[in-house]
């Protein structure tokens, strides 16, 4: 998902604009030098009632201002807002059916019925690619924020398009379009990936984590705890929870309580709020730490990928670096590991026991890591990404800014192994090397042609 902001649906914020258009001359009488200005104040005044009085007395879902205010003013909101707006409109029959056929269990008897959030994000087009392919249904949902290029999104619709997986074009925080999918469908499990992620970014638009990863993650869960039947819940935590933690490899045994970037403080603030669903209502929650997921369709915000795109341009690669210079290194985690995590914890979800927003009994509560249990240096990770791009890169070493970084990352995925038989098989280099034929090819690069320096040339 990555997700998700906003909005009320495209057919309310039609509702708005009409107020100008369908009174043009009320609103803005034309000047004239021999208008009586009696006329003028009275019309003006006439004007300004009229518009407070329509404006009080529209609905309140109607206005955009689902967005908190401090939200709405910062530098990324305009995107999403932008792409708010080309969202499609939600319901109608054609749309239930639509919805429907799309979540039926197709072959796997006894399959499950999964509401996929966030499925135009990296790991949702995934995850929902391979329920579907095993014959689940698969509904996806993401509100196509613009927190990197929508294009890239709508490319991985097209995917799950194909693949006969619908994506309702929608925002988590829409509680009204939640109830409705429960409606139209008793899902029995719900992959909620939807999020705002990146850690650095937490920096410039503080209130989106908020808005995705607390309010969002609260709005699923409402919706899942009052349908009937309750859905199980498995969900995207991450590695960045660990914060400071200096025990290695991180295991869900240690201490997370100091988190390093709001992004991780949001994803721990996940993870406690999952507790209390559990506890009060019952719904089945499986939380799976990812640590730096990479692949073929991956998330232009990530090092591996706009490293590519500069490398590939000949523009420096800021590689960042320890106290004293120290590694900084990452458990990188191919995409198909992450995937045969994520539905290997659906199959082991155990059921909810809720009903009608009434807990019956106690619920499974889970949290598992999925690393891949192998560091590798930021510097390893440029070396092999020239290896395979045959282009040296512009390497330029500075200090880890402090920017919710952390220094090293590496997971114990010793209950994951147990519990869901998760066992990551893909190392860095195959994985790149899958990510950069991806690349090349999504981009139309040909790697044949280079010039002088060496840079390759785009066709
Ligand atoms: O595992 C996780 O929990 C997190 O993994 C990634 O976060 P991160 O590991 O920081 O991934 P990148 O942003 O791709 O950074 C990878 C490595 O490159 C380093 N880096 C990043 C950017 C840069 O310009 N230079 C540089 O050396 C980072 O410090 C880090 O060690 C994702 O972006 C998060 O959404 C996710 O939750």
């Amino acid at each position: 998902m990555d997700v998700d902001d906003a909005p009320s649906t495209p057919g309310k914020w039609k509702m708005e604009k009409p107020h100008h258009r369908h009174h043009p001359r009320l609103l803005l009488p034309r000047w004239h030098h021999s208008y009586p200005v009696s006329k003028l104040v009275f019309w003006s005044f006439f004007s300004l009632a009229l518009f407070l009085a329509l404006f009080l007395l529209s609905p309140r879902s109607s206005a955009p201002a689902r967005i908190p205010e401090s939200f709405a003013s910062s530098s990324s909101s305009s995107g999403v807002r932008r792409a708010a707006l080309q969202m499609a409109p939600w319901g109608g029959p054609a749309w239930e059916k639509r919805v429907r056929s799309s979540a039926r269990v197709r072959r796997n008897p006894g399959g499950a019925s999964v509401l996929v959030t966030g499925a135009a994000g990296f790991v949702g087009m995934h995850v929902a690619a391979a329920l579907k392919r095993r014959g689940d249904g698969v509904l996806g949902l993401d509100n196509f924020n613009g927190y990197y290029d929508p294009s890239l999104k709508r490319a991985r619709q097209a995917l799950l398009d194909r693949a006969g997986v619908f994506v309702v074009e929608g925002d988590i925080n829409d509680g009204a379009l939640l109830r409705k999918l429960f409606d139209v469908v008793p899902f029995t499990h719900v992959v909620h990936l939807a999020a705002q992620a990146g850690v650095r970014h937490a920096l410039v638009d503080p209130a989106s984590y908020v808005h995705s990863n607390v309010a969002g993650l609260v709005s699923v869960l409402e919706a899942a705890k009052a349908a009937d039947p309750q859905p199980a819940i498995v969900w995207a935590s991450s590695s960045s929870v660990y914060g400071l933690n200096s025990r290695v490899p991180f295991s869900e045994a240690d201490r997370t309580d100091r988190p390093a970037s709001l992004y991780a403080a949001t994803k721990k603030a996940g993870e406690e709020i999952a507790h209390v669903y559990n506890h009060i209502y019952g719904l089945s929650i499986t939380g799976l730490r990812f640590f730096t997921v990479y692949g073929p369709w991956g998330r232009p915000d990530m090092a591996y990928f706009f490293f590519t795109r500069d490398i590939l341009r000949g523009k420096p690669v800021s590689i960042f670096e320890g106290p004293d210079h120290a590694t900084v290194a990452r458990d990188f985690t191919y995409i198909d590991d992450i995937v045969k995590g994520c539905l290997a914890a659906l199959d082991h979800a155990g059921k909810s026991t809720g009903s009608g927003g009434k807990k019956r009994g106690p619920a499974p509560l889970r949290i598992y890591n999925l690393g891949n249990t192998s560091p590798v240096p930021v510097t390893k990770l440029v070396s092999i990404l020239e290896r395979l791009l045959k282009v040296k890169a512009v390497k330029k070493f500075v200090k880890m800014p402090r920017n919710g970084d952390v220094q090293f990352t590496h997971a114990n995925i010793t209950f994951a192994q147990k519990e869901l038989g998760y066992r990551p098989t893909t190392g860095l280099h195959s994985g790149l090397k899958k990510f950069v034929r991806w690349y090349l090819e999504y981009y139309s690069i040909s790697l044949s042609k280079n010039d002088s320096t060496g840079r390759s040339i785009s066709s």
